[in-house]
């Protein structure tokens, strides 16, 4: 993997994962991604800022040569993750002089995780610093910016925040800097929605202490770095924001046809409301396109049949994980059909019960849907209607 150079004396020696497709067992990632780790060398001291993905730790040594380093003064972990701190045992070993720079939930982490010794970690607190002859490094720590744990580091001389997770995508690319935001920005979204979502409020702390820094260069530890950090500060501000859109959400799963027409039909009924709306068949989705288009939906309706007594399992599993994900949507609701009984609403309702959101009437309908149940779901569009619209007034007395 190559050294590029961000600023004098200081380097991008971390790895590209051009292949992964699939991160933690659970999120896709089309694009591959990176395992960004920064060398800092200062007049007296160096420091190492994050390793990499134990699978790529070779290539890290190999850099760390290329660069002429024999020896490290300090290791910075922004965060235990094993993809960021991964490495470190081996880094520990081949540098036994080494410092292990942390914050005191991370050193917790890091014993548990990787066996690292206590005794090769020094802690710091919100604000420290360290000066390596000509680069102060400030630790910024930013807890449940993922983990409890999470820390950010910023090197004062040269205005560059390595933002740990935050601001980070899943990207394999060649470019250091961002150059193409327009597809940087889908993938740092993707990211925001999987990974930051649950974490809004702690985000919103987070950027609060980058805009009372200097920052003139971001340096996340997934996906390329910022020259220009208002292009990823400036949708952040949007994605943490309050702000919904007049859009519907329409996951679906259906075995023999009754849902997914009831669905069909309540995708035009909205489209014939000028709401927009976003089906995904769940058998054929990517649950990373399903987070994202959460992040700007009013209203989730999750479509199902009853399968052994409640949600077809695909469908129990996407309202799990949005759920999860906490995204900001006010309102939910459930269709789809059923043979004879079940409690597929109730096991819905209770499932996204974490998103705080109004439930709006559902439409659950026993087999193949009438002409009475496709009326209901127009009622249903215009119940959608008047509850986005109500959203919008409140927006704009908000504003006014
Ligand atoms: C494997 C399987 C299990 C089912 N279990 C139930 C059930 O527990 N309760 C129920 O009311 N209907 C049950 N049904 C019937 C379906 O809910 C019903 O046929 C529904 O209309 C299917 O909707 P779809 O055409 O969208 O797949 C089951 C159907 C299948 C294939």
């Amino acid at each position: 993997m190559a050294v590029r150079t961000i600023s004098p004396d200081v380097y991008s020696i971390g790895a590209i994962d051009w292949n992964l497709r699939l991160f933690d067992a659970l999120i896709g990632t089309p694009e591959g991604t990176s395992y960004n780790a920064f060398v800092v060398k200062g007049t007296g001291k160096t420091a190492l800022i994050d390793t990499v993905d134990p699978a790529f730790e070779e290539s890290l040594l190999k850099n760390l040569m290329r660069i002429g380093i024999s020896s490290l003064d300090y290791i910075v972990i922004n965060h235990a993750e094993q993809d960021h701190a991964g490495s470190l045992p081996l880094l520990l070993d081949m540098f036994p002089g080494a410092t292990v720079v942390a914050d005191e939930k991370c050193r917790d982490l890091l014993g548990r995780l990787l066996d690292v010794p206590e005794d090769r970690v020094t802690v710091v607190k919100d604000g420290d610093t360290i000066d390596l002859g000509g680069k102060t490094l400030e630790f910024i720590v930013a807890p449940w910016v993922h983990w409890p744990e999470t820390m950010m580091t910023y090197l004062k001389e040269d205005g560059i925040l390595f933002s740990c997770d935050l601001f980070g995508s899943h990207l394999a690319t060649s470019e250091l800097f961002v150059r193409d935001f327009t597809k940087v920005e889908r993938m740092a979204k993707r990211y925001f929605a999987e990974i930051m979502m649950p974490f809004r409020s702690s985000v919103l702390a987070a950027m609060q202490k980058v805009a009372e820094r200097d920052v003139r260069i971001i340096a996340p530890s997934h996906g390329p770095l910022y020259d220009d950090p208002s292009l990823i500060l400036d949708v952040y501000a949007e994605w943490t924001s309050d702000t919904v859109k007049n859009l519907v959400l329409l996951p679906y799963v259906s075995m023999h046809g009754s849902t997914a027409k009831m669905v069909s039909y309540l995708t035009d009924a909205l489209i014939e409301r000028g709401i927009e709306v976003q089906p995904y068949d769940l058998s054929k989705s990517d649950l990373g396109d399903i987070a994202m288009t959460t992040l700007d939906a009013a209203t989730i309706v999750i479509a199902t049949p009853t399968v052994l007594f409640g949600p077809h399992p695909v469908a129990l599993n996407a309202a799990y994980i949005l759920s999860a994900l906490r995204p900001k949507t006010k309102f939910i609701s459930v269709i789809g059909s059923f043979g004879w009984g079940g409690k597929t609403v109730q096991t819905l309702v209770d499932t996204l019960s974490h998103l705080s959101a109004e439930v709006i009437d559902p439409v659950y309908i026993r087999g193949y849907p009438t002409g009475e149940d496709l009326a209901a779901l127009n009622v249903l569009a215009d119940t959608i209607l008047k509850k986005h619209e109500g959203l919008l007034t409140r927006s704009q007395e908000g504003s006014g």
